[in-house]
């Protein structure tokens, strides 16, 4: 397989070792011309090494590796998840479209009719119309993993100041301290659990749902009436004694990691009521036709993914910080970790042959403030070059704390101007000499005080975290990915890498317990097992 990014590659030995700021120097019209606008965001990728020849090749790697092409195949219901033979339309949960065909068949019908479903018991239940023994419900217990959890956790959170409904509580890991403790507070009288499981198999869910269930049995006389579930394989849900009223199904077109649109978040529409869920699929909806419709030059989804490119596969740096100024975003890195890490995280092309370059990079990053005071440290004065994406609102939600939110918005604005600015041996000299070192102590302080500078970053920048928003910052996110994918000539919606791990789990849990041999396993697992065993008295 050809390297796609041999021209890249070539472009940028002959610029890497220059100075961002000399870009600015030389174009005072730059932070114009390398930013673009998609509805409230403006996505600023000025500091960063990419110049207009550049960014041509770029836009040129988009059009000439099938982006525009592949893009109309998946709003349209083509079948370009390959290894698995399915669409790829978790777009259609939040389309405005009449009709959307799949083998021929409408699948906006059925889906419109699920939304209203959602709707009336999401609005039921927050009315105190639908209740448990003990009255209205209070508490709605989201169980699931991986995108069963992650999108609809993420979001709640996300969308604090807009919950209107009951409390919101999300479970995952097969952990037993995680249901234990969430449970511990709560009134099965008053408890909903939802049980959200696309396959409705995966274990993590399936132990933590029997767990919820003998939790309520204890006191609910009929237990199956304060459960929901959700899922793409509606007959296990019956089996699991779930009346069809309260299943809420989705097709196998809906990745998990995309699933959030989809009956996934029926969790999210109970806690911000069905009218606000419906502005966060709205503003979905307003991305999806910016990306289907902006050239590529202003497309925000593209440009994302072509900076990701860039400071990935061209640049080689291995890691994407994405740094979210707003607490409320606090789970959008453990959400962009699966979207796009298992998304892109991917060794073989679509037909099978060996990668000549990297997949996807390491993606990770908490919040602004509180990320300054722990890892930025490496960002500004490591080894290495890690590429920040900085995400930051201009208004917080709470009028009375607006010079907090000022402090905030300063703060990431002075990252990323340090990022590029850094701070030159003359100026730590100066400031050392200032305070009275000289000679060599002066010299080997001034050096620790040093920032190389030239670091890339890039700043998405919003007026409010809103249901709005938020929809189209994650929609932004998940067509960045495509793209990428795309480019990569990958199959970004299959997860074949998660299928090991979950078989080797299922043949140990017996060899833990003694009732299986661990005589063929390596010697390292054996010997954990075993002592595991002795720990737990086995
Ligand atoms: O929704 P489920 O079928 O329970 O799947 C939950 C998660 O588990 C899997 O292992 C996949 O890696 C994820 O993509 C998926 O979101």
């Amino acid at each position: 397989m050809m390297n796609r990014f041999a021209p890249l590659l070539a472009h940028a030995e002959t610029v890497k070792d220059r100075h961002i700021l000399d870009l600015f120097a030389a174009a005072p019209e730059r932070a114009r011309d390398f930013a673009a606008e998609a509805g409230p965001f403006l996505f600023d990728y000025s500091k960063t090494n990419i110049d207009a020849a550049g960014l041509a090749l770029l836009i040129d790697l988009a059009e000439t590796t099938g982006v525009a092409e592949r893009r109309a195949a998946m709003f349209a219901g083509a079948k370009i998840n390959e290894t698995e033979n399915r669409a790829v339309l978790h777009t259609a949960w939040r389309s405005p479209a009449e009709s959307i065909l799949v083998d021929g068949h409408d699948v906006m019908p059925p889906l419109r009719a699920t939304l209203a479903r959602m709707g009336a018991f999401a609005t039921a239940l927050r009315e105190g119309r639908y209740t448990g023994q003990g009255g209205a419900i209070t508490d709605v217990v989201n169980i699931g993993i991986g995108g069963s959890d992650l999108g609809p956790a993420m979001a709640a959170l996300a969308c604090t100041a807009f919950a209107t409904g009951p409390r919101l509580h999300f479970v995952s890991n097969v952990d037993g301290a995680h249901i234990h403790d969430t449970l511990a507070g709560l009134n099965p009288e008053t408890t909903l659990v939802i049980v959200a499981s696309k396959t409705f198999t995966t274990i993590e869910t399936m132990t933590n749902a029997e767990t919820a269930r003998v939790w309520m049995a204890e006191v609910v006389k009929t237990p199956a009436t304060q459960f929901a579930a959700i899922s793409s394989a509606v007959d296990k849900t019956a089996a699991f004694g779930i009346p069809p009223e309260r299943v809420f199904g989705f097709e196998d077109w809906v990745g998990g990691r995309y699933s959030v649109w989809s009956p996934i978040g029926l969790s999210l529409m109970i806690g911000i009521g069905p009218e606000a869920f419906a502005r966060f699929q709205a503003g979905a909806a307003a991305m999806d036709a910016h990306f289907l419709n902006a050239p590529f030059s202003a497309n925000l989804p593209v440009l994302l993914a072509l900076v990701g490119l860039w400071h990935n596969q061209v640049l080689g740096h291995a890691t994407r910080a994405v740094l979210p100024y707003e607490q409320r975003l606090a789970r959008l890195p453990a959400y962009l970790q699966q979207l796009e890490m298992e998304s892109n995280g991917k060794r073989v092309s679509m037909d099978g042959a060996d990668l000549p370059y990297h997949s996807g990079p390491v993606v990770w990053g908490e919040p602004g403030t509180n990320g300054q005071h722990a890892f930025y440290q490496l960002i500004h004065q490591g080894t290495r070059v890690v590429p920040c994406e900085f995400i930051v609102t201009a208004r917080g939600l709470e009028p009375d704390l607006e010079h907090q939110h000022l402090l905030l918005v300063a703060n990431c604005l002075a990252q990323s101007e340090a990022l590029l600015r850094g701070r030159s041996l003359e100026d730590a000299t100066a400031i050392m000499r200032k305070k009275g070192l000289e000679g060599a102590e002066l010299e080997r302080q001034a050096r620790h005080r040093v920032f190389p500078g030239n670091r890339p970053s890039t700043t998405l920048l919003f007026d409010q975290l809103t249901p709005e928003t938020l929809g189209g910052l994650i929609a932004l996110y998940e067509h960045r990915v495509f793209v990428e994918g795309v480019i990569l000539g990958i199959n970004s919606f299959d997860q074949w890498g998660v299928e090991l791990g979950k078989e080797l789990a299922l043949a140990l849990a017996p060899v833990l317990e003694g009732k299986a041999d661990g005589a063929a396993k390596d010697g390292s697992t054996r010997a954990l097992a075993e002592r595991i065993r002795e720990l737990r008295g086995l």
